[in-house]
């Protein structure tokens, strides 16, 4: 341990420093507020501040308190004991209200010095495992938005709270609707450059003949229709971050462009031979699976590579059950604020049946469900659907492959995007192309829904 002691009678002062020294204390003696103040001054810049500091109540005409407040103005975290003449509780109270740790009547026998001083330590102990804790709340508190414990998702956030300091590419994968892009805001929010943009863009929402404008800007004229300048997305992420969601379904020719930034860190406007700087921390995050992509060249292996340096999976709800207790309880807070304040409660059954369910839709889904119940107050629409939809799911009644109500993968393989078509349109027929009912029977939102549609442009 370390003490600054602060005594301006010299004989008083070698006494306390000779027991602390006997004690294995290490002192460093100031005799004045002004002297103790420089001491501290240079132990902070050699990153060695005591643990303690031992200060009389009376120093020429300052007194301990102007020390004190030196000490808790500047934030340095350093326990404080105060020595006071005897009786004089005034100043003992004033030191304690001021943040002293411990107060010392004088004289005081060498024990009680030493138990003020190893108090005050703890005390300083204390404070530093609060400030840690703090900072880990807050951190926390930044990933507020992906609720969950289950220890797959333990691991999520600590690879999270890892990388997100570093411009490292990172690659989120998992199926839709377990929260890749909120892992995405996540790691941008915990990033020194949170307070720069934040821009996502869908690639696989973007027409394949705008894309390259939307990506990388346009000049004036470039293209029909072209009448102002454009700034793309990746310009407009300039010192901050630029989320290339659903990044299995950028065009191929658009792969090399995008290479050429993550490589070189400039981009060319279309219509123009400039070249800009662009200094953009890049995530991507897919549901499809790149490597099957990259063997169906659909998807450039080096791009593949160069976008995967940190790959990160979120996991399905179905492989955290656990967390559905927790998500429910969020969304129905969260729900009841957005459309003001009704209080809706879930019997115990309908929670089983929550638990129970698949969540083919993940998070996504769960959430859709939630709101409409909080909007609604119906619990029986809301078991309806669940019921309805685990009916449907094993009761096809297509030219699918299938087996005893049970779907099967075919010896010799499926092709998984004509299934995805064949029931995207099998639900349109159904519902003589209702699309929010064509929605509703795949359990999808119907952005989600519309988003598959045009993908396969039914
Ligand atoms: N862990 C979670 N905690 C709270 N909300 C979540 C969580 N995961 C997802 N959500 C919510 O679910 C919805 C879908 O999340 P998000 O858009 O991040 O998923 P996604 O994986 O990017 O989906 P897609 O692949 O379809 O784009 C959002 O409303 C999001 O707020």
């Amino acid at each position: 341990m370390h003490v600054l002691l602060v005594e301006d009678e010299q004989d008083q002062r070698e006494l306390v420093a000779n027991i602390l020294e006997v004690n294995d204390i290490k002192v460093t003696q100031a005799d004045s507020v002004e002297s103790a103040i420089v001491s501290l001054k240079n132990l902070v810049k050699q990153n060695t501040l005591p643990d303690v500091i031992f200060s009389d109540w009376k120093l020429g005409t300052l007194t301990g308190i102007s020390l004190l407040e030196y000490v808790r103005n500047n934030s340095l975290n350093i326990g404080f004991v105060v020595a006071t003449a005897y009786g004089s509780v005034k100043h003992a109270i004033e030191a304690i209200e001021k943040g002293a740790d411990d107060y010392l009547s004088k004289p005081f026998q060498s024990q009680e010095l030493l138990l003020a001083i190893s108090k005050a330590n703890t005390a300083k102990s204390l404070r530093e495992q609060n400030q840690s804790l703090e900072k880990q709340l807050t951190e926390q508190q930044n990933m507020v938005d992906l609720v969950g414990n289950a220890p797959c998702m333990q691991q999520v956030y600590e690879r999270i709270k890892r990388v997100s300091n570093t411009n490292a590419t990172v690659m989120i994968t998992g199926e839709s609707g377990t929260g890749k892009e909120l892992a995405a805001r996540a790691l941008h929010q915990l990033s020194d450059r949170k307070n720069n943009s934040f821009i996502a863009i869908n690639c696989g929402a973007i027409p394949e003949s705008l894309a390259e404008a939307e990506l990388f800007g346009a000049e004036k004229g470039a293209f029909t229709g072209a009448i102002a300048q454009k700034i793309g997305k990746i310009e407009a992420a300039h010192q901050g971050t630029l989320f290339l969601d659903e990044i299995g379904e950028l065009p191929i020719l658009l792969q090399a462009k995008l290479l050429r930034f993550l490589q070189e860190g400039v981009i060319t406007r279309l219509g123009s031979n400039d070249e800009i700087q662009v200094d953009a921390r890049v995530i991507a995050a897919t549901h499809r699976d790149i490597p099957t992509q990259i063997s169906k060249q659909e998807f450039r292996e080096d791009l593949y590579y160069r976008l995967n340096v940190v790959p990160l999976r979120m996991p399905s709800l179905k492989e955290r059950p656990e967390d559905i207790p927790k998500l429910i309880l969020h969304f129905i807070n969260k729900f009841e604020q957005q459309y003001g304040g009704q209080s809706a409660k879930l019997s115990a059954p309908t929670k089983k049946l929550l638990l129970d369910h698949d969540w083919p839709g993940n998070v996504r889904e769960l959430s859709n469900k939630l709101e409409r119940f909080v909007l609604l107050g119906d619990e029986q629409e809301l078991i309806e659907d669940l019921t309805r939809q685990e009916t449907n799911s094993t009761n096809f009644d297509t030219n699918m492959p299938q087996q005893n109500g049970e779907f099967n993968i075919p010896e010799n393989g499926m092709n998984w995007d004509d299934f995805e078509k064949q029931v995207l349109q099998q639900a349109l027929l159904k519902t003589k192309n209702n699309k929010t009912k064509a929605a509703k029977l795949l359990g999808m939102g119907y952005k989600q829904f519309l988003y598959r549609i045009e993908k396969f442009e039914l």
